[in-house]
């Protein structure tokens, strides 16, 4: 039985307190179908939330088989499924597939049978198995209503809270979702709770709820509605709610809810008598539960962090495998980046050739040489300048566009996922280690790809490792803008304003004012690469071309490798910050 408690929620705005719901009573037994109505902005998705625990209400309380849900710990994340207005589903994967997902990222299974059997009752129920092997993206909309409550029943909760699920469907399709969820609360004793605004087939359900700007104004049977309202047409209840005040409706109803919550009880034991199901104990109006009330039998518990990593991580490859747009601009990206370095460089190769072979001679040719060398030198020292930060921007770039859309492009999926019991460490595992294989591909091919054109001299290895971290960087740290944003243009915007400062902040092409570097430096990890790459591998008479003709001072690659980690783990934390907290609006 779930009852609610004189919950209220209100908020601030504009400075001023704003009740968004009032005092809201109600009590629901086991298998009962309840829609809850109003106007639009009467507080309908606002009550739902509150139920579901993803806002916290502000006075009163839930009990749910008389366990105070504020003092003794909310819903297990298998007890409540909630099916919210936007699709919950990607577009890539197959219905059978969505709640493949769904159910290894929220039950735990002893064996694959085990497993196919969840599915396959949840494609049955929801009439979906003839299509289980179609795209989300084909889907029609009742469809997509239909594979979204399929993939909350794998977990068998024993509450099903519905947003809207029948908002912009035809009138067959939304009876059919309607006939679904009635017949979904009459299996196994759950409880479905529907918001709706369609004032249709009223008949299906238990009992309606019709809230008026926060205040509970009816709450009792369809049959009975009518007679409380005097009307014979349920289209006329909104008009006339609006002629008194919402404070009225709830005096009003408090006075008459005995009665009406009576009238309830009798249906109630009329239909369980119709469909020979012994009565329980405790009626929907007395609000008394048996708090030793058992668990149904069989529910399944939630699988551990690896299994969800694993879920997730690989739920992600196969994404990125069907989405051709994202897969092209990687490919495009990876390709077509390392040649127009090397393009670029090919300018100073003659040079860089040249300055190698004059040093490699002896001291005597050099001596007469001395003054070509100057002026090679300084070309050299540009061109290698210029190489190794060219890599390193474009890595930065890619990193970004790697990142930034990652988490704030998904982020209401991320929150449903959290809700129903998904870890937030192995959604940014997930997250690390498919962003991991992109960068570490990324930086070898770009390294690669350049050092047969234009073989670095020095320690190559080094200049792979400060790629591979400068890469890593910015993908990190795009990753935590992603995961602290409102939307995706928002990190999109903030990320590549953050590329975007790199070359100009690193110093590589005109020196920061002395008073400056110390403070920017720090946070630019393109100067850091560049840097690294420069002091920490370039043979000795190269560096100095570069240092003759760079007025930055460079770092000692230790300083260098150090400060892209931090940047790494920075990233890191503001991912896992920014994935705590909840986004649902
Ligand atoms: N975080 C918020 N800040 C300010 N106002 C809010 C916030 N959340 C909800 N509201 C306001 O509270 C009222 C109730 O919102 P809610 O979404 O619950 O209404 P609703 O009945 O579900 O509306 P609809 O039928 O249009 O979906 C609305 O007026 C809405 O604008």
């Amino acid at each position: 039985m779930l009852e609610a408690k004189n919950v209220c929620y209100e908020i601030e705005q504009e400075e001023e307190p704003l009740l968004l719901l009032n005092g809201v009573d109600f009590c629901i037994p086991e298998g009962h179908f309840m829609a809850i109505v109003g106007p639009s902005g009467c507080g309908k998705t606002t009550l739902l939330k509150t139920i579901a625990g993803i806002i916290t209400e502000t006075d009163g309380h839930f009990c749910w088989n008389g366990r105070n849900l504020a003092e003794d710990g909310d819903f297990e994340p298998d007890e409540i499924g909630y099916v919210p207005q936007f699709s919950i589903a990607y577009d890539q994967l197959t219905v059978d597939e969505s709640i493949e997902s769904a159910a290894r990222l929220r039950c735990r299974f002893d064996s694959e049978d085990e497993l196919d059997d969840i599915i396959d009752k949840a494609l049955d129920e929801t009439g979906l198995s003839e299509i289980a092997d179609r795209q989300v993206k084909h889907l029609s909309g009742g469809q997509k209503r239909r594979l979204a409550l399929a993939m909350e029943l794998v977990s068998s909760p024993r509450i099903l809270l519905c947003d809207e699920v029948t908002s912009g469907l035809d009138p067959r399709s939304e009876k059919e979702i309607m006939t679904l969820l009635h017949d979904l609360a009459r299996k196994d004793g759950r409880i479905v709770i529907s918001v709706t605004h369609s004032l249709a087939d009223m008949d299906m359900y238990d009992s309606i709820m019709v809230l008026h700007q926060g205040c509970i104004a009816y709450h009792g049977s369809p049959r009975t509605i009518g007679h409380y309202f005097s009307t014979g047409n349920l289209e006329e209840i909104y008009p006339k709610l609006a002629l008194r005040k919402p404070a009225d409706w709830k005096q009003s109803w408090i006075k008459h809810r005995e009665s009406y919550y009576e009238r309830l009880d009798t249906e109630r034991e009329h239909k369980l008598r119709e469909t020979g199901t012994p009565a329980p104990a405790a009626k929907r109006s007395v609000a008394i539960a048996d708090e030793n009330e058992e668990e149904l039998p069989g529910k399944p518990s939630q699988p551990g962090a690896f299994s969800q990593f694993w879920t997730l991580f690989s739920r992600r490859w196969k994404i990125l495998s069907r989405d051709r747009t994202q897969l092209m601009l990687q490919i495009a990206m990876i390709l077509i980046f390392p040649i127009m370095v090397s393009l670029f460089s090919s300018k100073g190769q003659e040079q860089i050739i040249q300055f190698t072979a004059e040093r490699s001679q002896n001291l005597t040719t050099e001596i007469q040489q001395a003054q070509d060398v100057q002026e090679n030198r300084a070309k050299v020292g540009s061109a290698v300048s210029g190489i190794i930060m060219f890599e390193v921007i474009l890595l930065g770039l890619m990193g970004s566009n790697n990142a930034a859309r990652e988490i704030a492009g998904e982020r209401l999926i991320v929150e449903k996922e959290k809700f129903a019991g998904v870890g937030t460490g192995a959604y940014m595992m997930s997250k690390y280690a498919f962003l991991g294989i992109l960068v570490l591909v990324q930086s070898l091919w770009m390294f690669a790809f350049v050092e047969w054109w234009w073989p670095y001299r020095g320690d190559s290895m080094t200049h792979l490792g400060f790629l591979i971290l400068a890469n890593a960087a910015m993908t990190s740290v795009c990753l935590g803008i992603s995961a602290l944003s409102r939307t995706p243009d928002q990190a999109s915007l903030l990320s590549i304003y953050l590329v975007g400062f790199q070359l100009p902040l690193s110093g590589a092409v005109l020196a920061l004012p002395n008073i400056l570097e110390p403070i920017v430096h720090p946070f630019i990890s393109a100067y850091w690469a560049w840097s690294g790459s420069i002091e920490g591998g370039l043979a000795e008479n190269i560096k100095q071309a570069v240092r003759a003709i760079v007025n930055t001072e460079f770092s000692a690659a230790d300083l260098c490798f150090y400060i892209l980690i931090a940047h790494i783990i920075a990233g890191m934390v503001l991912t896992y910050i920014g994935l705590k907290r909840a986004k649902w609006d």
